[in-house]
């Protein structure tokens, strides 16, 4: 039996130049792309014709041991020095933030006519339609697979695979972190800083994990994935976001109960009042697919004209995952392949505007802790019959005169701007304690 390097290595050309990169940032995803091309350096040459080699560096710690062997590295102190090294064909930009260091490589890197790869979406969601422009007009790649769904090549599928597709809606668990978050306190009831701590020693959160748990990089993501659908320009301020900090223990039980699960989505659709863009948690029925995409797996669904329902999951985080997503898109470069940054020329891309998240329309789940006196079910009903709000379901747990208990509601289809009325009614009712809850039903 023949190991992988004996089989490979006489199937490429050893002629051809070698493919050079410069790597910026040697963390989790920049570590794991080096072992990545250096284990599996046969098999990625053979698919390519020629080899990838790396031939600079710019990390903070020369010393470390990331396990892979870079002595014969070329060192920079100063990442931005990649961008003007003439033995480095194509920037590696992992270094992360959205603006600095890593913006300015990528900026300089273009301007030098070299293709650049990022994971950064923070980066891309504020600057990326600039940014495709200026890669597009200087005739270079800027690829970013790893930005997007981590290892899942949903940017691939998107762009290329579903081109001939007008797609309708894409939506997702983007966010590996958070849905770690979730699956572990839904499983083992543990509280949750304890278990996003675990998440940010595996290496999937963000350097701030606020970032995480706040929605914003699913935000991130979504603001990309909403442009590469949608050929539009990339609107992240237009997101509504909310995160998972407000998620407790008893929400999770409720929404067994009820029959679903809770998830952070990232959803970007078509409606009556334009594209929404929208990131929060939402209760999705149990017999949805997505409903079982557990922990740092995420998934994106794609509803185009042509194909109908499309469903990837994988690994969204994580320096495997990553690496395998940052090394396909350097295999794109080295055998010359590339599509528009954005699917369409960023030059014609158009204007990137959200629906108002009031005229969002859905079904809500709202939970409220009251003091269980006459009336006060009729108070919570009179505030929704007065914004055109219609119940589905109301369940009260057990009776305790002395402590506030749950009361748990149900909303038909209804418009967020008069649900949003209601729930400021409720919440200023005298035996309203703490503030309603409230989290969207997605029909899936
Ligand atoms: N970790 C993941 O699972 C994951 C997945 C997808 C995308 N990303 C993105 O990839 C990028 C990197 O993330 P990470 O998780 O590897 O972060 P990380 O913090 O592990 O790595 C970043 C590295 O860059 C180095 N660095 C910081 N400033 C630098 C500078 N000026 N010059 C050179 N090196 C510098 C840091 O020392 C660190 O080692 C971010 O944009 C992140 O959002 C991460
Ligand atoms: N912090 C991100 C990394 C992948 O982009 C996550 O948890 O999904
Ligand atoms: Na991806």
């Amino acid at each position: 039996m023949s190991n992988s390097n004996t089989l490979y290595s006489s199937a490429y050309s050893s002629a051809a130049a070698p493919l050079r990169i410069g790597i910026a940032g040697l963390g989790t995803v920049g570590g794991g792309v080096a072992k990545l091309l250096e284990q599996q350096g046969d098999l990625l040459a053979a698919r390519c014709g020629r080899r990838i080699q790396v031939t600079a560096i710019s990390a903070r710690s020369r010393g470390k041991d990331r396990g892979v062997d870079l002595s014969a590295v070329r060192w920079h102190e100063d990442a931005r020095a990649l961008a003007a090294d003439p033995e480095v064909d194509v920037v590696l930009e992992l270094i992360g933030g959205s603006d600095g260091v890593a913006k300015e490589l990528i900026e300089q890197a273009i301007k030098a006519g070299k293709p650049v790869v990022t994971a950064n979406k923070a980066l891309l969601a504020l600057h990326g339609t600039a940014l495709a422009k200026a890669a597009e007009q200087a005739g270079v790649i800027l690829a970013y697979e790893a930005a997007v769904a981590g290892g899942i090549p949903v940017i691939k599928a998107l762009r290329e695979g579903l081109a001939a597709n007008d797609v309708r809606r894409v939506y997702g668990i983007l966010n590996g972190t958070c849905n770690y978050i979730l699956s572990t306190m839904r499983e083992s009831g543990r509280e949750f800083a304890d278990v996003l701590a675990d998440a940010q020693k595996m290496g999937y959160a963000e350097a701030d994990p606020s970032f995480d748990v706040d929605g914003i990089d699913a935000a991130h993501k979504l603001a990309i994935l909403t442009s590469v659908a949608f050929g539009r320009e990339l609107d992240f301020q237009g997101i509504h976001v909310e995160g998972i900090r407000h998620i407790s223990a008893l929400d999770l039980q409720f929404a067994e109960q009820l029959g679903y699960r809770i998830k952070l989505l990232g959803i970007a659709g078509r409606t009556d009042h334009g594209i929404e863009q929208r990131v929060h948690p939402c209760m999705i029925p149990l017999d949805a697919p997505i409903a079982h995409v557990e922990g740092v797996f995420n998934a994106v669904f794609a509803e185009g004209d042509s194909v109908g329902n499309v469903l990837l999951t994988g690994r969204g985080a994580g320096a495997g995952p990553t690496a395998s997503a940052v090394v396909a898109d350097l295999m794109d470069i080295a055998r010359g392949h590339h599509a528009p940054v954005l699917g369409i020329p960023a030059e014609r891309l158009a204007p990137g505007e959200t629906a108002p998240m009031g005229r969002h329309r859905g079904a809500y789940y709202i939970r409220l802790m009251v003091h269980d006196q006459p009336g006060v079910i009729a108070d919570v009903a009179a505030a929704f019959r007065d914004n055109e709000v219609s119940m589905e379901s109301v369940l009260q747990q057990a009776r305790d005169a002395s402590e506030p208990v749950p009361v748990v509601i149900t909303t038909h289809e209804t418009e967020e701007a008069g649900m949003m009325r209601a729930i400021a009614r409720i919440a200023a009712l005298p035996a309203v304690q703490e503030s309603p809850r409230l989290i969207r039903i997605e029909a899936l």
